[in-house]
């Protein structure tokens, strides 16, 4: 909400007699005084210090009459003006004049002018003057001039007596008033100072305030000296004072309150977002871990898969094709596409039975294994050695016609008479050999080479035997 109003400050030099200074000896050296605790920016008490307008004011005052002034703390307007009854405090420096206080206060000239206003709510119409108030609430300051004057000129109206006049403006603003009359010059701060952006002034608040010094009677006799003194305030003085004060923004209580309120909200935003970052950190990690145990379990997997694979190809006592392998990929296989000559060679260890038997069986499986190795050795890198079964074994001897396939079988025979088997024993094998024709199926090449193999054997071994066909 934006106020528009003019503040009417009017320095009042025309309307004060000059009084001639009293007797200096007179005058009390020193006063207690009381201030309207909440009445900013006219004056408010604020941790034990006297602020606002009226404070600058009364310490040219007393500077001007060479008096100490002493605050008297009050909470509240009605207690302020109590203690002025009573005598605990001698001066007030800003108040109206009226009737009741007549009776207990002598009033310095008027020094300082300013409107009051009607205050309602956005929704509300704006009313021309207090006669057009009707059947609406209005909150007032609890011991203000203004309470006293509704009083005493609108009976009718019905009045909500708040302490201070922000209560009054949290009244309307709540719904708990219509309307609010109070200084136009403190509305504007605390409208400002509390967001009240949904009130407005709705119209003119009865007759101006018109704010003097009160002193109490038994000091009344300082009254033409502080005249004087006010006086001697220069227009320049008044406007420095109301600039001062008007564009200052206090930070209230509300205002703190509302800016923890804002530091928590945020402290915990952070809070809430740092254990988001944990929860996804340790997430992440947790997540990472079980990628790391996935990725160690596959690589396992494809370990065993490899070593499977192996297994269903190879013989895992002499590490040579197995009899599954060369049988699907050689004897099922009649591809020949560059029709190159490929021969076979049977071969098994003669009376093995008895190594076995004298020896024992680990003997026998190392015999195997070396045997083995001999035949890896002998070939060329082309054909394929496997283990047929037990202690026979077969060779696919690649782009090798029978004669060919022959001599590599001479060349084993030669290299097993040469090499000492375990417990420097000899081994002889006997071999069976066919070379494929044309066109003919692997597996009878297969079955011309066992039946060689058998020839061998039964000729008494430790030879080789070519296919009757070949
Ligand atoms: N140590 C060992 N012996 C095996 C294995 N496989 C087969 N044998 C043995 O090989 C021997 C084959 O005996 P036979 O079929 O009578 O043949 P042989 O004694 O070699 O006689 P001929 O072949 O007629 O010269 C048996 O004693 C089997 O136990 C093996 O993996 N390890």
């Amino acid at each position: 909400m934006s106020v528009v109003f003019a503040i009417l400050f009017v320095c009042p030099t025309a309307v004060v007699k000059v009084q001639a200074k009293p007797d200096a000896e007179e005058l009390p050296k020193k006063l207690r005084y009381c201030v309207d605790p909440k009445w900013m920016p006219y004056e408010a008490i604020e941790n034990g210090q006297h602020v606002g307008m009226s404070s600058e004011y009364l310490a040219l005052i007393a500077q001007q009459l060479g008096i100490a002034l002493e605050l008297e703390p009050t909470s509240s307007w009605r207690e302020t003006l109590k203690k002025l009854e009573r005598g605990d405090c001698q001066l007030s420096p800003m108040l109206n004049r009226t009737e009741e206080r007549n009776q207990y206060l002598t009033f310095s000239q008027v020094y300082f002018y300013a409107p009051n206003v009607m205050v309602a709510r956005k929704d509300q119409p704006f009313l021309q003057n207090f006669e057009h108030v009707g059947p609406r609430v209005m909150a007032v300051a609890a011991g203000y001039r203004l309470h006293e004057y509704l009083r005493n000129h609108y009976p009718q109206i019905k009045t909500l007596a708040v302490s201070t006049e922000r209560d009054g403006l949290q009244a309307v603003a709540d719904g708990r008033a219509d309307l609010f009359v109070g200084s136009l010059y403190s509305i504007n701060a605390y409208i400002q100072q509390d967001s009240l952006h949904d009130l407005k002034i709705s119209g003119w608040g009865g007759p101006q305030d018109e704010l003097r010094i009160g002193l109490t009677h038994d000091v009344a006799n300082l009254l033409p000296a502080v005249n004087q003194a006010l006086l001697a305030i220069s227009e320049e003085q008044h406007l420095q004072i109301q600039n001062h004060w008007n564009n200052l923004r206090i930070v209230e209580n509300s205002n703190r309150r509302l800016a923890w309120q804002i530091g928590l909200v945020t402290l915990t935003a952070i809070l809430i977002l740092t254990l988001w970052n944990l929860w996804i950190r340790r997430y992440s990690l947790k997540l990472a871990e079980q990628n790391q145990q996935l990725e160690t379990l596959r690589h396992e997997l494809e370990e065993k898969n490899a070593e499977l694979t192996y297994l269903s190809s190879h013989d895992p006592l002499t590490k040579l094709h197995n009899r599954h392998y060369f049988d699907h990929r050689v004897l099922q296989d009649n591809r020949n596409p560059e029709q190159l000559s490929r021969s076979l060679i049977l071969l098994d260890i003669d009376h093995f039975k008895n190594v076995n038997d004298t020896y024992g069986h680990h003997i026998g499986d190392s015999i195997l294994q070396e045997l083995a190795d001999v035949l890896r050795r002998c070939v060329r890198e082309n054909d394929l050695v496997a283990r047929w079964g037990g202690e026979e074994f077969i060779i696919l001897c690649h782009n090798a016609a029978l004669q060919d396939a022959v001599a590599l079988a001479r060349r084993i025979t030669d290299t097993l008479e040469e090499t000492r088997f375990s417990l420097d024993l000899a081994i002889s094998c006997s071999y069976g050999i066919a070379d494929l024709k044309a066109m003919e199926p692997m597996q009878q090449c297969f079955d011309r080479a066992d039946k060689a193999l058998y020839n061998a054997k039964a000729l008494g071994r430790n030879r080789i035997c070519i296919s009757e066909e070949s």
